[in-house]
């Protein structure tokens, strides 16, 4: 079942002295469940395209539809409250809050929706076990390893019961085997809970756990590979 579709879409950045095209008629259905990892030079276009589907950019040309619902038919208010409920992201740097724990950093977009105190407690208790991190839910970032922060981030991510995860260069900033760990992590999930995930990379050992890979070049998109599962 397709969760996002892209139809015909190009991006151009103007400014006075030139135009980009950063991304150009590009056509791709995002399924339920898919585990896609999008490879591309610096520049072909690959945080445009993040940038797009979480709806916090807008197309030039062309069509972004989540759920059947089109994002160019939207408000500011409800494209933003689209990417609250259907959509979780996931940074190179965390972006944790310092100041909250890590608790507290994924309770953070449950406050936003205005759940109960109950089930944040229910659902932030879950899922930090899921990623292996009960026993530091107390910690400041400050206080936890770069993988454990992104695992941190993973949660929050996931916390809310999204759609589709977008990750932006997650392993970036960590050493290949923990990079590798929290490929694996997301892999779990996103056969536990069938929720779509599109990793952005330059490291190319996440490639091999692809169920679709794609490559951005000078932005164009071509679909490289489609791997079943077993
Ligand atoms: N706000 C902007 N204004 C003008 N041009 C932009 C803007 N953002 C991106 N671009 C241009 O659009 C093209 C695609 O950029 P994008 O950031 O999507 O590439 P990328 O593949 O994510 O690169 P990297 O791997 O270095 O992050 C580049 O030529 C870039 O210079």
């Amino acid at each position: 079942m397709a969760i996002i579709k892209l139809e015909n879409l190009s991006k151009t950045y103007s400014s006075q002295v030139e135009e980009v095209q950063a991304l150009k008629n590009i056509n791709l259905t995002i399924d339920k469940g898919d585990f896609i990892v999008v490879n591309g030079p610096s520049g072909s276009g690959k945080s445009t395209l993040l940038n797009l589907l979480a709806g916090i950019d807008e197309a030039s040309l062309g069509d972004i539809q989540i759920n059947n619902i089109s994002l160019s038919s939207l408000s500011d208010r409800e494209r933003t409250e689209l990417r609250r409920n259907k959509i979780g992201l996931v940074f190179q740097y965390f972006e944790l809050i310092p100041v909250l724990t890590a608790w507290e950093n994924v309770e953070y977009p449950l406050l936003l929706q205005k759940v109960s105190k109950s089930e944040r407690r229910r659902k932030v208790d879950r899922i930090l076990e899921q990623v292996g991190l009960s026993k530091m839910a107390q910690r400041l970032p400050s206080q936890l390893s770069g993988g454990q922060k992104q695992r941190v981030a993973i949660a929050r991510a996931l916390v809310t019961d999204p759609e589709i995860v977008l990750a932006d260069e997650p392993t970036g900033n960590l050493d290949t085997k923990t990079g590798e760990k929290i490929i694996e992590l997301m892999l779990n999930l996103n056969r536990e809970y069938n929720v779509a995930f599109v990793i952005v990379t330059h490291d190319l050992f996440v490639n091999k756990y692809a169920q679709k890979l794609i490559e951005i070049q000078d932005g164009i998109l071509k679909i490289k590979e489609v791997n079943e599962y077993a």
